[in-house]
């Protein structure tokens, strides 16, 4: 390789960066990782391109100081979605590539895969499986899998099964119960499923016309409608015709039941990939996907970058779910990236849901996307009807209402389980003052703390901060102090009082934060150990327990009247997924609301209407504001330690933007931050807001650069959020 190189390299630097080819050893490949100076730093780059001529000085440049990849790491397809998306979030190409690689590949590790180990049961395996199979449940299990597959299963894919497998494999191993074997001819046969409803192969249908080329179908299908069989089915297509798939589903729906239940049917094709596994385990995910063939790539949402040369189809599970945007760094949205990816690869992508998104649905209706629909549940349960309970003139113990606490000892009593929603963890979300109504604040950022353990403790759940509950109000020294409000906590503990006999679990980010305990408590549910589950919103995703008849929602109430103007989309995707839960199995469901605003318009119609008739309603509140799905958003946030800095950089910033020639572009504040200080810092925002996304990002483009050279810029910092999701 001669002439200059481009590189792209880590820094918020836009654009890529010239260098000249090394001194001496291998020639740099485009696509392949460079180890480069910049300024006076070394950092890992990605090359992107080559030019006959440097946009500078050629004495100017330095050499490559050396190659790390004797092969592109990239492939062509890889690195036009990076640039895309680096375009199109006007974020750094450097910092979007190295988002998108494994940490061990940022970090300069070689991209070799390990050999493929492949494991069977030994003789005296087969055995011992049926005379007396060992009572650990992970090692029945891990060996029942391979009983399944007599000519060898690859390591890899059991420990996408099995997280933390290495012990299980280690103690059966040494009691030589299994052994390594070759790789099979044929990778384990995928289970078949049960016969599609006709509703699900009409969707089929939908999905399949005039298959193989690039189309965006919304499969919209009512909680326990089935959609994940049809993904299934799909999948099961795709590696009959050796290709690739990519599964998507948000962070918390990726439960061991879900990929249980994948694995037993797409047999050892199985590549998982999200935060919980291990460095070295992602990257082995990441290059067995890279390596092509037919595979499944299980993820959440960076798992969008992973390459995949015999990509075939996509599917997004959940597509509503706020989880697929990140909101640090590079802020994009993985399920629009997603169709980016597939438009570009021409190849269909499903994006699956009960609660459409807004901007999805609109598109469905518009007809740019194709439509399919499940409007019954598979197992021909009928879908449970929300009932609203006004508890305005009601006595509430800690939250409950005595109607609701009596539903759940009957629902409990009949041998069903009951779900308890509740929106926040902790015991309440506030502590204050009986006298003076003072209100326990955090010192870090403008928001009260959160007590939790009982109400000795408060923690804020915006910085982290945490002390001990004071035992006086600090404003007026009053000795009475009250928790307002209940969290998951409280709740789960009334329950326990009320309910002596109940066995209750608590599912919420403090109980689940040891690894596995989800997975066991998740498991105990299943197995009708648990009767009443109190939890956050982690429990309204996915789950399918067919014994759970009843649902709780103790206060939604917050998402009606927020300052955000998805605040309300958001809480009605979250009633009914949680809805949704109930009755599933063979007896009905029951699910309760409870509020104070039995008469508020948009809650009326999603209860007693439904999704679709709270959607076209909040469409039409979305068209006459000119907001998303009608307009396009972008969110430029800037913050300081100084309370003044950032509202001095943006309404700088908002005032070159006055003299542009972009007149379709509206450029709404600057405004405080809804929650102005958090973790010290101040806070606020610009709104930048078009009828189209061409003059938005046309704007964009000239502006931003001009803004970040502004003086005042050096004083804050700052990021752009295109389509943003969260407007606090
Ligand atoms: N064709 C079918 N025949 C019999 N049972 C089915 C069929 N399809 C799905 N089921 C069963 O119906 C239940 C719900 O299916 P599934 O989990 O696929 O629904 P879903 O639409 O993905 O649910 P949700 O969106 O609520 O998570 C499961 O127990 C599944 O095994
Ligand atoms: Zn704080």
């Amino acid at each position: 390789m001669s002439g200059v190189i481009r590189v792209a390299v880590p820094t918020p630097v836009h654009g890529a960066f010239d260098y000249l080819p090394p001194a001496s050893g291998p020639s740099p490949v485009i696509g392949g990782r460079v180890r480069v100076s910049f300024g006076r730093r070394r950092l890992i780059g990605l090359v992107v391109g080559t030019a006959a001529k440097a946009a500078v000085d050629t004495a100017r440049l330095r050499p490559i100081d050396e190659v790390i990849d004797d092969t592109p790491l990239l492939g062509p397809d890889l690195r036009d979605l990076l640039e895309w998306t680096a375009r199109y979030y006007h974020h750094a190409l450097g910092e979007t590539v190295t988002t998108a690689l494994p940490v061990l590949l940022r970090r300069g590790e070689p991209a070799r895969r390990p050999a493929a180990i492949h494991w069977r049961l030994s003789g005296e395996g087969r055995r011992v499986l049926t005379d007396a199979p060992p009572r650990a449940a992970r090692q029945r299990q891990l060996l029942e899998q391979l009983a399944a597959a007599p000519d060898g299963y690859p390591e890899s894919a059991l420990r996408s099964l099995l997280p933390r497998a290495t012990p299980v494999l280690a103690r059966l191993t040494e009691q030589g119960l299994i052994e390594h074997c070759d790789p099979p001819a044929q990778p384990p046969e995928p289970r078949p499923g049960p016969p599609l409803t006709t509703d699900q192969a009409c969707a089929l249908d939908t999905i399949n016309a005039d298959p193989g080329g690039f189309a965006v179908t919304l499969l919209q299908g009512v909680t326990g409608s089935g959609k994940t069989e049809v993904y299934l089915q799909l999948l099961q297509a795709t590696l009959q015709q050796g290709r690739q798939a990519l599964v998507l589903v948000p962070e918390i729906g990726l439960t061991p039941q879900l990929v249980a239940r994948f694995g037993d049917r797409v047999g050892g094709r199985l590549i998982v990939l999200h935060s919980g596994m291990t460095a070295v385990q992602r990257l082995e995910g990441w290059l067995a996907a890279r390596a092509g063939g037919p595979a499944i790539v299980l993820g959440t949402r960076s798992a969008v970058f992973t390459p995949l040369p015999d990509l075939g189809l996509i599917v997004i599970d959940e597509e509503h779910d706020a989880s697929f945007k990140q909101q640090d760094g590079l802020r994009y949205s993985a399920r629009d990236v997603a169709i980016r990816r597939a438009q570009q690869l021409d190849v269909p992508i499903l994006l699956g849901s009960a609660t459409p998104a807004l901007e999805t649905l609109h598109n469905a209706l518009a007809g740019r996307y194709r439509h399919a629909r499940l409007a019954t549940r598979a197992t021909g349960a009928s879908a449970p009807a929300i009932q609203l309970l006004d508890v305005r003139s009601r006595p509430l113990e800690e939250g409950l209402s005595r109607p609701l606490l009596a539903r759940v000892h009957e629902h409990v009593e009949a041998g069903g389980q009951a779900l308890l929603f509740v929106n926040r963890r902790g015991f309440a979300p506030a502590m204050i003052c009986h006298d003076c109504g003072w209100i326990a604040p955090c010192r870090r950022c403008d928001t009260g703390m959160t007590l939790h353990r009982g109400g000795r403790h408060l923690r804020c759940h915006h910085c982290g901060a945490a002390r001990p509950a004071p035992p006086q109000c600090e404003g007026c020294g009053g000795e009475t102090l009250i928790a307002v409000g209940e969290g998951t906590e409280r709740v789960a503990a009334a329950l326990r009082s009320r309910l002596p006999a109940a066995r209750i679990a608590r599912f919420d980010r403090d109980t689940t934060a040891r690894r596995g305990s989800l997975e066991r408590m998740l498991a105990s549910v299943a197995a009708g150990t648990t009767d009443v589950l109190v939890g956050t919103q982690m429990l309204a995703k996915g789950h399918d327990f067919p014994a759970l008849t009843f649902v709780g929602v103790i206060n939604a109430d917050h998402g009606l009247f927020s300052a955000d103007f998805r605040a309300f989309e958001r809480m009605a995707q979250l009633v009914t997924q949680v809805a949704g839960r109930a009755g599933r199995g063979e007896r009905p469901g029951e699910v309760l609301l409870q509020t104070r605003h039995p008469d508020h318009p948009l809650l009326g119609t999603l209860v007693r209407s439904g999704y679709d008739a709270f959607a076209n309603a909040a469409l039409a509140e979305r068209e006459s504001a000119g907001l998303p799905p009608y307009g396009h958003l972008a969110l430029v946030q800037a913050e300081a330690p100084d309370a003044d800095a950032p509202t001095r950089f943006l309404a700088a910033a908002a005032g070159l933007a006055s003299s542009s020639a972009e007149e379709a572009v509206a450029i709404w504040g600057p405004a405080p931050a809804p929650l102005e200080r958090r973790a010290g810092r101040f806070r606020a925002h610009l709104l930048i807001h078009a009828a189209s996304r061409a003059p938005l990002h046309r704007f964009l483009r000239a502006w931003l650069p001009a803004a970040g050279g502004l003086r005042e810029a050096r004083r804050v910092r700052w990021s752009v959020d295109v389509d943003p999701q969260e407007l606090i």
